[in-house]
């Protein structure tokens, strides 16, 4: 597989003004980025992902470590560099508001040196896989957000770059928009091999889009493994378990102790708990909680996991696991 972006060992630190304190928001991040996958970008709030994101877009100077793309650095060729790399911020949609959704295609494609006439077909494409037909000739202005936020994705796919970063793409967005938008561009990934990085939370664009994930908590790389593989790892030891009655308050703050993604649906005569094991054996430690307070149960499955609950299990775990 040919690597397309390489970050090594990237560092940043941040002096907070008042108190002068220094905050370490990227230490020691090595991931490497391959030609056509969609990788993932993810941690909790303040993890450091937009301070690496900055770092490879060229907007934040690492203060210790390389990036290079397509083989150039970021440092010594940052220009040549950062022509590979098209990039939508969290926030910032680089749009002109005073041009209609056509004009800012067309504008953006010959900022990059492509004429109108040679990218006439594309803007029609993306027009269509955006369902911005409609909206043409209407200026950016008035556009809803989740719109503008469509065509700023259009444009930057348009910039053709090797690789496009797209920071939070869902964030902010009404459910519906979010959920046309995830189509789109899960359209967009089966038809065209783009090198795509996704920074987001949003958890089923990480299910649906992503091939790999990169999970930074707390400045460092603590997972950097295929979706599917984590997805696999944790749904071996997802549980879902039916008990006769109800449990009570003291029981379900027990399980949540040593068991923190236990979640519980109670119905009229049964309660169902889904747990997820860290080790398979945890199910005798499970069973002992039940049998010492009397729980009657009725039946066991496994049962299937969705990339929110690997991720918070990552993140509250805070451990790296092993892949077989
Ligand atoms: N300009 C700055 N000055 C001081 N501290 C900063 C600055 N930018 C970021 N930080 C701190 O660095 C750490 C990492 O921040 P960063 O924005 O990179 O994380 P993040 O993972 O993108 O978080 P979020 O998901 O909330 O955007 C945080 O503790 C943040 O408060």
């Amino acid at each position: 597989m040919e690597k397309i972006i390489e970050v090594r060992g990237i560092e940043k630190s941040y002096v907070k003004r008042k108190t002068k304190e220094i905050i370490s928001a990227v230490n020691n991040v090595t991931f490497n980025v391959y030609r056509g996958e969609v990788l993932g970008l993810l941690g909790p709030n303040g993890a450091g992902k937009t301070s690496t994101i900055k770092m490879i877009c060229g907007l934040l100077k690492a203060d210790a470590g390389t990036i290079s793309i397509n083989g150039l650095d970021i440092n010594t060729q940052r220009l040549k560099a950062l022509r590979h790399i098209s990039a939508v911020l969290e926030g910032n949609r680089n749009l002109y508001w005073r041009l209609t959704v056509r004009e800012n295609l067309e504008y953006f494609a010959g900022n990059r040196g492509f004429s109108r006439k040679e990218v006439a077909p594309q803007v029609e494409k993306l027009l269509e896989q955006f369902h911005l037909k409609h909206k043409e000739n209407e200026l950016v202005n008035g556009l809803s957000r989740g719109m503008q936020q469509k065509l700023a994705i259009a444009v930057t796919l348009l910039a053709n770059t090797d690789v496009i970063l797209l920071d939070e793409p869902t964030l902010g967005l009404d459910v519906e928009i979010s959920y046309e938008l995830r189509e789109i561009l899960k359209n967009i990934v089966k038809d065209e091999k783009r090198t795509i990085i996704i920074s987001s939370h949003d958890m089923p664009v990480v299910q649906e889009l992503c091939d790999r994930t990169v999970i930074i908590n707390k400045g460092t790389v603590i997972i950097d493994e295929k979706v599917e593989n984590l997805l696999n790892l944790f749904d071996t030891k997802a549980y879902a378990i039916k008990i006769a009655g109800s449990l009570n308050m003291k029981l379900k703050q027990q399980m949540i102790q040593r068991f923190p993604l236990s979640s519980f649906e109670s119905g009229e005569h049964q309660t169902v708990v889904t747990v997820n094991l860290e080790k398979s054996e945890d199910i005798y430690g499970l069973f002992d909680i039940f049998r010492s307070e009397g729980v009657v149960v009725e039946s066991i499955d496994r049962t299937s996991i969705d990339f929110e609950q690997v991720f918070m299990q990552i993140v509250k775990g805070e451990k790296r696991f092993e892949m077989a």
